[in-house]
């Protein structure tokens, strides 16, 4: 199917009656904007029409009144990950150098910007439900196919620090692929979702993942794999399926969760772990590229030093020693 014919088919949908769920048109264009108090939400631009963002925050003058942080998006401790066998940081405590900048309050841009979190997957796996458990706390039984793609937006606190993510949900089948798979680019984490009753999906995640990297630069996402609907499976179905997942999150440096939108098991937990390390790698990220060339005293006991200062270091000698 050609991309013009997916196109067409993507405005017919949108034209039947809402038996699907909302989707953003081509040319919706995710903004970040500064709000009133400094502090930076997302939105879409829809064309530049004010309205409300799907989250119910009001938009007027292309400035986004972003409500206060809620009390249950604080995040203060380091939160803990699922199963250690399929974990990406073990720790318990936010990396040295993140607590010191939250703590002097010097994390440049964090605070301002937007982490984008795309969650992929095959249809039907509950990727829309297990996002409007957590955005909404709602849980529904009807299924109504993603076309295209749809986010939302949440404000945390990470350690006093507000952070903002913007969640995708893409669609899962194959005809609105492409259309998805041009807002993969950019993506900070890629959560790629399966369902736990259906281990052919589980099959399918690696493609997924290929699929989301190829837009983005190898190994600067962080990769969560994400089991839904817990709750239909037994104890003993599900330990089985479990030993299968955490193989395969092995394999592609994942962390595995499991998760129920229907019962909200482990819901909370999980996008508070996905707003910690992603918050965690921006932070550092930013620390990294705004740091002096000079000397650093790295965790432990390694001392870095920047290829730049090793050059500059090596001009002042040459200079100094009048050496060709
Ligand atoms: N029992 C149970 N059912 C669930 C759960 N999560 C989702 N479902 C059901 O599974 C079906 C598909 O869920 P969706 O969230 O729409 O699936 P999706 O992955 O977004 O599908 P696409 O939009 O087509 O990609 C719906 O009928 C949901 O009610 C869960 O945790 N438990």
């Amino acid at each position: 199917m050609s991309r013009s014919d997916v196109l067409s088919t993507f405005r017919e949908l949108r034209k039947a009656p809402p038996l699907l769920t909302s989707t953003l048109e081509a040319t919706e264009t995710p903004v970040a904007v500064e709000t009133a108090t400094g502090g930076c939400v997302g939105s879409w631009q829809k064309n530049n029409r004010k309205h409300f963002t799907s989250s119910g925050k009001r938009m007027s003058n292309g400035i986004l009144h972003a409500p206060p942080v809620s009390r249950d998006r604080i995040i203060s401790k380091f939160p803990k990950c699922y199963i250690p066998e399929a974990c990406l940081q073990f720790k318990d405590q936010f990396h040295i150098q993140v607590k010191n900048a939250c703590h002097e309050r010097q994390t440049r841009n964090v605070g301002l910007k937007m982490s984008k979190v795309v969650m992929v997957g095959d249809l039907y796996v509950g990727k829309t439900c297990l996002i409007n458990r957590f955005c909404k706390n709602v849980f529904d039984r009807d299924y109504k196919a993603t076309i295209g793609v749809d986010f939302e937006i949440e404000r945390f606190e990470v350690g006093g620090i507000p952070y903002n993510l913007q969640i995708w949900d893409t669609a899962g089948q194959e005809k609105f692929k492409c259309i998805a798979s041009a807002y993969y680019r950019g993506t900070e984490v890629i959560i790629i979702a399966f369902d736990l009753a259906d281990i052919q999906t589980l099959e399918h995640t690696k493609q997924w993942l290929e699929d989301a990297q190829m837009e983005n630069e190898q190994g600067l996402s962080t990769i969560f794999l994400v089991g839904c609907k817990k709750d239909v499976l037994s104890q003993a179905e599900y330990e089985r399926t479990e030993a299968d997942a955490i193989k395969v999150a092995t394999e592609m440096q994942a962390e595995y969760w499991a998760v129920s939108s229907k019962t909200g098991e482990n819901v909370r937990e999980f996008f508070f772990r996905v707003a910690a390390l992603a918050f965690e790698a921006s932070l550092l990220k930013e620390l990294e590229r705004n740091d002096f060339p000079c000397a650093k005293i790295g965790e432990g006991n390694t001392i870095r030093m920047d290829k730049v200062t090793a050059e500059y270091s090596e001009s002042r000698i040459n200079s100094t020693t009048g050496c060709c």
